[in-house]
């Protein structure tokens, strides 16, 4: 299937193309469901965000979408044509990754590291750039200028020839960053971009992932921190249990009264009933005419 689906346009804006499309996914890990009959879509130009409670099945989801699992029904689709269940072959086909623990070679170079995340770019495999045979040297100088580009996009260019592990924690998740967009996806996929960050850490993740859209490489993250989302994303999916419970801008999620039950829990069985209610305001009455007469003592 080769079709491409051009969805709203805007005024003044190219028409937005169909990056990927998730139908009907279902993962179940014997008797547990992880992920049921989820759809979920992204433009291009987009950032999509994916959030729900722990345990309620984000990342089993994106390694559905990225060929690390094989769901059990549904399939998934980058601009129109069905992926196969194989990660290389997903990476690609134009889908990028980050893990939600940071995966550098540590003992290898910022640029290094960069240019193994292009190997699916040029002619040579993974194992001849880990071990730098001849055919990675005469491929590595072809990559060089386009990782130091890379390099230049996520402020690590001065940088290039320390060790990975020697980099601070916020570096280092740029650095994945640099290396997923390395391959040239059309769809970078972010799994907790900003777990562990400063705050001035997270608000220039959100900047170097606005920068990546810019740049025409649609976006779509999980992430705890609901602040970076919300001002982050132009869509928000809320996965709940395995399913997708609501989908829409980000007011309309933070206003859904399902989302903060399903992360705060529900306080009560059902609705209060008018006995718990009139006790609350009895004791409010009562509170307030002590207060008032604490004041005048
Ligand atoms: N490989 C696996 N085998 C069995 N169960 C699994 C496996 N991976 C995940 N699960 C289960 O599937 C459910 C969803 O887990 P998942 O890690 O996808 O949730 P999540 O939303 O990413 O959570 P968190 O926000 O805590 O990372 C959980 O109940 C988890 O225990």
């Amino acid at each position: 299937m080769t079709t491409t689906t051009a969805t709203q346009q805007q005024p003044g804006q190219a028409a937005r193309q169909s990056v990927l499309r998730a139908s009907g996914v279902t993962k179940r890990f014997g008797g547990l469901t992880a992920v049921r009959n989820v759809d979920l879509t992204v433009d291009s130009g987009e950032i999509v965000g994916l959030i729900g409670p722990n345990g309620a099945g984000k990342t089993t989801f994106f390694n559905c979408l990225t060929g690390l699992y094989v769901p059990t029904e549904g399939e998934v689709a980058y601009k129109g044509k069905v992926l196969p269940h194989r990660s290389h072959l997903v990476t690609q086909a134009g889908i990028a990754r980050t893990f939600q623990n940071i995966r550098l070679f540590a003992n290898m170079t910022v640029l290094e590291n960069v240019l193994v995340g292009r190997h699916t770019r040029t002619k040579e495999g993974l194992f001849s750039a880990l071990l730098r045979g001849p055919g990675f040297k005469k491929a590595e100088r072809s990559s060089e200028e386009r990782a130091m580009e890379l390099l230049e996009f996520t402020g690590l260019a001065e940088k290039r020839d320390h060790l990975a592990r020697n980099l601070p924690y916020g570096e280092q998740r740029k650095l994945e960053i640099a290396r997923a967009l390395a391959s040239e996806p059309g769809l970078l996929l972010l799994d907790e971009p900003t777990a562990g960050m400063t705050a001035g850490e997270t608000s220039a993740t959100r900047e170097l992932v606005l920068a990546v859209r810019e740049k025409g490489t649609a976006v779509l993250v999980i992430e705890h921190d609901m602040r970076f989302i919300f001002n982050l994303c132009d869509r928000v999916a809320v996965l709940v249990q395995g399913e997708k419970l609501v989908e829409g801008s980000p007011e309309l999620v933070q206003a859904d009264e399902r989302v903060v039950a399903a992360y705060l829990g529900t306080p009560f069985e059902g609705e209060p009933g008018e006995a718990e209610a009139a006790e609350v305001r009895e004791a409010e009455t009562r509170g307030g005419d002590e207060t008032h007469k604490g004041g005048q003592a």
